[in-house]
């Protein structure tokens, strides 16, 4: 079905900054798509448009979407909708840069993933399905979804260094169940707070987790370790952990008081200390994997911790969902994972691409939304589609983050026998 028309529009995201919405028309009617944006960014993601200069918050996305409206719209005219690697090469083609930053990846990857849709109403296929099709991924898998409980780093007003402590729910029978189970975590969490610290500690960050006055890991660990035993799901939950270093590694060290901006106060930690700190936790809690322990340009801290230790190594800021930077990891073995951010690459075909090497290389993928979200639901239907094995989108708050979880109920009611839960297995879900 041809598209005849794409729009684009200036809307909010859930940090209350602009980003792009885009409508791509058929005959079969409209599909929409918008685009979320980061705040622990990694310097070699796509470019996000942003009016007046270098991207940041709060500054305008008119100039995006007027090279929807203007320069992508009059060239999609005529495409087959489910022509989802044209499409994104003819965007690619448009723009002209590495990074996308003449149309920008945030006005690219909106048209990319409403495209998507279209392509699967034409097909008369869910969009999970559809997704799996364009990758040539025969089985559709529910994620184990990862949620965010205690918020740190620069995603919360609080001093804790690191950035996300999540749960795992991998002892689930059901994508349904696992749900169940992390809400109910979720509200012992919320009783231990209170009591131990009062009414301030259970505000929220930016993608739901409780924000409590602490400031080491090792203490957010045993609080949770009590939540998880609180609720009963001991042994079933494990836990992940995203210190999202890039934010603290400054001048080749790191700075665990980063957020006192305070020079006097810092407390200054090297790659080796902070490998030793990591070491110790892993030992002591039941934990699944470290997203991003080292700053994305400490390299060959990546390469020595990945080789050392006996645990899921994600590389977030690290490879931005580059295929180029993804390559260079394989070699090096600097990780063994990929954490898959569409809008750090700016088309879906080069996502799909990212997952399949990450899967030929035999490592885990994890799906992930950023801090700064919509209520757009399809980084949801990827994870399925790609068979990524779990996807990270927040606390079991936030109605940004569970328009993705829910959807995912969805889908597992809508699917029934035609998909199963990752569970135990969420690491290594080959496509056929
Ligand atoms: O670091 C991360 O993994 C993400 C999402 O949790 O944060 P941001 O979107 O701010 O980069
Ligand atoms: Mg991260």
């Amino acid at each position: 079905m041809a598209i005849c028309d794409v729009k684009g529009r200036v809307v909010y995201d859930s940090r209350g900054n602009p980003t792009v919405e885009a409508d791509v028309w058929t005959e079969r009617g409209r599909f929409r798509a918008s685009c979320p944006s980061g705040a622990s960014t990694g310097s070699r993601e796509a470019s996000e448009l942003r009016d007046g200069g270098p991207a940041w918050h709060g500054k305008g996305v008119t100039k995006a979407v007027e090279n929807i409206n203007n320069v992508i719209a009059p060239a999609l005219q005529g495409f087959d909708a489910a022509d989802q690697a044209d499409i994104d090469a003819k965007m690619k083609e448009l723009d002209g840069t590495s990074v996308k930053s003449n149309l920008g990846a945030n006005a690219i990857l909106a048209v990319s993933m409403a495209v998507c849709r279209a392509g699967a109403a034409e097909k008369n296929q869910h969009v999970s399905q559809h997704i799996a099709n364009l990758a040539g991924n025969a089985y559709l898998v529910l994620p184990v979804p990862c949620f965010n409980m205690i918020n740190g780093g620069v995603h919360s007003g609080n001093l804790l260094a690191f950035q996300e402590f999540m749960i795992l729910p991998v002892g689930a029978a059901s994508f349904k169940e696992a749900m169940q189970m992390a809400s109910e975590t979720y509200q012992s969490l919320k009783t231990i707070l209170l009591a131990k610290f009062g009414r301030n500690a259970v505000n929220v960050g930016d993608e739901g987790g409780f924000v409590p006055p602490i400031t080491e890991a090792q203490e957010a660990l045993e609080i949770l370790v009590a939540a998880i035993k609180d609720a009963g799901y001991e042994g079933k939950i494990e836990i992940g952990i995203d210190p999202a270093a890039s934010e603290f590694h400054i001048d080749g060290k790191y700075d665990l008081n980063f957020k006192r901006n305070d020079p006097t106060k810092s407390n200054w930690i090297s790659s080796a200390g902070l490998s030793e700190l990591y070491e110790s936790v892993v030992d002591k809690f039941p934990i699944a994997f470290l997203e991003d322990p080292f700053g994305e340009e400490d390299w060959n801290a990546f390469v020595s911790f990945t080789a050392r230790v006996n645990i899921e190594v994600v590389g977030d800021d690290l490879l931005c969902t580059n295929p180029e930077i993804i390559s260079a990891a394989i070699k090096d073995k600097a990780v063994n994972s990929l954490l898959l951010k569409p809008n750090q690459i700016g088309t879906l075909t080069e996502a799909i691409e990212a997952v399949r090497l990450a899967k030929s290389a035999g490592w885990a993928v994890m799906a992930s939304h950023r801090s700064g979200e919509t209520t757009d639901d399809f980084i949801a239907e990827m994870s399925v589609g790609l068979a990524t094995g779990r996807l990270k989108s927040g606390a079991t708050c936030r109605g940004e983050r569970l328009a993705k979880y829910n959807q995912l109920l969805r889908i597992e009611e809508e699917l029934g026998s035609a998909v199963r839960y990752a569970g135990k297995n969420h690491r290594f879900l080959a496509w056929s």
